[in-house]
């Protein structure tokens, strides 16, 4: 048994088909890049995993079971555009998923409590390089830094998958590679298994043990919404020949990614 399933998967949005016939199986541990002509249906994946998009047809299994509908603790999501509160510092931002799921109703935690969940949140928020600025609202911190406290939030609920949509794409290069560097190292250290929508092919290379390219096999110019996209392309990445072989696999087809 595989640790992710999908399982004869499509989405469709009224006649519009957007993705069509998906069948994949993911490893734990497995870090997916998943590249693809705008449009074609990438986000819309991400968010099926995520359980806030219902499936058309088709299942997909987490460990065997299938994923509810509701979004649930056990995938994180971190977003281009920053899901954090601006009233909030950096600490109490990442406190507060914690906060909410000890006392659903008020979010507001005591004594030992409080104590375990602010200990966890200051390590994760030196874990994503953010110590200095743990009483900063997030209109102070930069770019970068606001994404690291979305990273952090998202690894407070200790997720056994983690989604990234584009979470880079709107970074300077320098700042960039820094998270890059952090990615990986929270990838190998907590074996978690990543599945990341990026633009960026070669950030796609760098950063993943294995990519998927999403592609519409067949297209009708009279009905372009006929048909949805697959994955044309499953590439390991895992070894520097893999990524090689990857890219004049790509070069060769001469994929719009
Ligand atoms: N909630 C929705 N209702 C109707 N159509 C939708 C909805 N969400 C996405 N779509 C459509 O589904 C298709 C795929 O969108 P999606 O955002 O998943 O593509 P993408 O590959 O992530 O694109 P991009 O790379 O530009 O972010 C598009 O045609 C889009 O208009």
């Amino acid at each position: 048994m595989s640790f992710l399933s999908v399982k004869n998967v499509y989405k469709s949005y009224g006649d519009n088909l957007v993705l069509e016939r998906l069948n994949l199986n993911v490893e734990r541990g497995e870090f997916i890049s998943m590249v693809g002509a705008s449009g074609c249906g990438k986000s819309t994946f991400l968010n099926m995993l995520l359980g806030k998009e219902a499936l058309s047809k088709g299942e997909i299994f987490l460990e065997g079971k299938s994923l509810s509908q509701e979004p649930d603790a056990e995938r994180g999501i971190v977003f281009q555009k920053y899901s954090v509160f601006p009233h909030l510092t950096v600490l109490q931002n990442i406190m507060i998923a914690d906060e909410f799921s000890q006392a659903p109703l008020l979010g507001w935690t005591f004594g030992a409590t409080k104590k375990n969940i602010k200990q966890k949140a200051l390590d994760f928020i030196s874990i994503v390089g953010l110590t200095a600025a743990i009483h900063k609202y997030p209109n102070e911190l930069s770019g970068g830094m606001q994404q690291r406290l979305a990273i952090a939030q998202a690894l407070m609920k200790s997720p056994k998958i983690l989604l990234l949509d584009e979470p880079f794409g709107a970074l300077d290069p320098g700042i960039r590679a820094d998270m890059h560097e952090l990615i990986h190292d929270i990838w190998q250290q907590n074996n978690l298994t990543i599945f990341m929508v990026t633009h960026d092919i070669k950030e796609g290379f760098e950063l993943g043990s294995r990519l998927w390219v999403f592609d519409k096999l067949r297209h009708d110019p009279q009905a372009p919404n006929a048909y949805g996209a697959q994955v044309t392309f499953d590439l390991p990445l895992t070894t520097k020949k893999h990524k090689k072989i990857a890219q004049e696999t790509l070069e060769e087809s001469s994929q719009n990614v």
